[in-house]
């Protein structure tokens, strides 16, 4: 790939729809925050500390996945390291051009020392706030609910999280082991969140099969799927999903490393963009994938032959489909056009 076309992946403006907190906290920043802590780290040596925030591709399902936010969960349980990360998350972001994001995370995994879901919130939302004040990043949050909680504290996620409404938040997702729990154990959950007028999206046909997409489209209001790799095996539902506009938050190095995907060659993107349903593409966990938007970008086109108006046609979907409110919808809109019309990505 020359050096030309890697410049215009990177400066591209950028969307980001689907970003984990607690996956893309900087290596660094966990030594730090052990430190301050009192935490013991299983190593101090940064290089060391990698294999256990980070997902190789020999990573083997999405369990060993999951396994890697333990240790950065343990240092995100005070109101200054949930401003912190969320500010150094969109700082992060900001380098590789993204100028809209969507960041989430569960607050029920923060409140090991005592903070409330509502605190929790108000600390992340410091942090993006304060990083969107000085860098410009239009940046907004989808809480999440974990599959493994039980329905009750769900359901008190989703009230805590409806008092946000207008305030940075703009959605809710059910993400965690998709393998032991399916998403009709929460229903209740995501009718609550439909009732309060929370726009949802669901991690779905990443580790278990297409039903779920079903289910979570059907049942639980989602109008986005997380990842939707297993979509490939329900041809009605594909047809259905494009008819619809059901947007697809696609991840491929994650989804290569939860074996989602046997390998980068195997992912279904390009298939589902050839056939015209709205697939975006998504960094997953910065840290916990070890990658960006950019480079996500980079090995598509080497390895599934996008064009860099594809990506920008990508973008387009994603912002269309962001649970971002109306007027500043419109004028990132136009501001992502005009900036791809000025670097020659938009048919003209
Ligand atoms: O790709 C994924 N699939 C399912 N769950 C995930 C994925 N990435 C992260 N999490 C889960 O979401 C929690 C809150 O951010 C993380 O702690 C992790 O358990
Ligand atoms: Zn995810």
């Amino acid at each position: 790939m020359g050096a030309a076309i890697m410049n215009i992946l990177k400066l591209m403006p950028k969307a980001e729809l689907h970003i984990h907190l607690d996956g893309s906290v900087r290596p660094d920043t966990i030594i730090s925050l052990a430190k301050e802590e009192g935490l013991m780290l299983p190593v101090i040596d940064p290089n060391e500390l990698r294999p256990y925030l980070h997902a190789s591709e020999q990573c083997s399902s999405l369990t060993e996945y999951l396994s890697k936010f333990q240790l950065p969960l343990q240092c995100l349980q005070s109101a200054e390291s949930l401003r912190r990360v969320a500010y150094e998350l969109v700082e992060d972001a900001h380098r590789d051009h993204v100028k809209y994001m969507e960041i989430r995370f569960a607050p029920l995994l923060h409140m090991e020392k005592g903070l409330t879901v509502e605190e929790i919130i108000s600390h992340v939302l410091a942090g993006t706030d304060e990083a969107e004040r000085k860098l410009g990043t239009t940046t907004r949050l989808i809480i999440i609910c974990l599959r493994s909680h039980p329905v009750n504290k769900n359901l008190k996620v989703v009230h805590a999280a409806s008092a946000f409404i207008g305030k940075g938040v703009v959605g809710m997702d059910l993400a965690g082991d998709e393998v032991s729990y399916p998403p009709e154990i929460h229903r209740k959950v995501f009718e609550q969140a439909h009732d309060y007028g929370l726009p949802i999206t669901i991690h779905a046909g990443e580790a278990a099969d297409a039903n779920n997409i079903d289910e979570s489209i059907r049942h639980l209001h989602a109008a986005r799927i997380g990842h939707g790799v297993r979509l490939q095996d329900d041809a009605a539902l594909m047809q259905w999903v494009k008819d619809h506009h059901i947007v697809l938050e696609m991840c491929p190095s994650s989804n290569v490393q939860t074996k989602a995907v046997e390998s980068w060659s195997d992912h279904p993107i390009k298939e589902y963009f050839d056939q015209g349903i709205r697939v975006t593409v998504n960094t997953d966990n910065l840290t916990v994938s070890g990658t960006t938007l950019t480079k996500e970008y980079e090995r598509l086109m080497e390895i599934h032959d996008f064009s860099t108006a594809q990506f920008a046609e990508m973008n387009l979907y994603a912002l269309q489909a962001s649970f971002l409110e109306n007027p500043e919808k419109l004028r990132l809109l136009n501001y992502f056009r005009e900036e791809y019309e000025t670097m020659g990505l938009l048919p003209k």
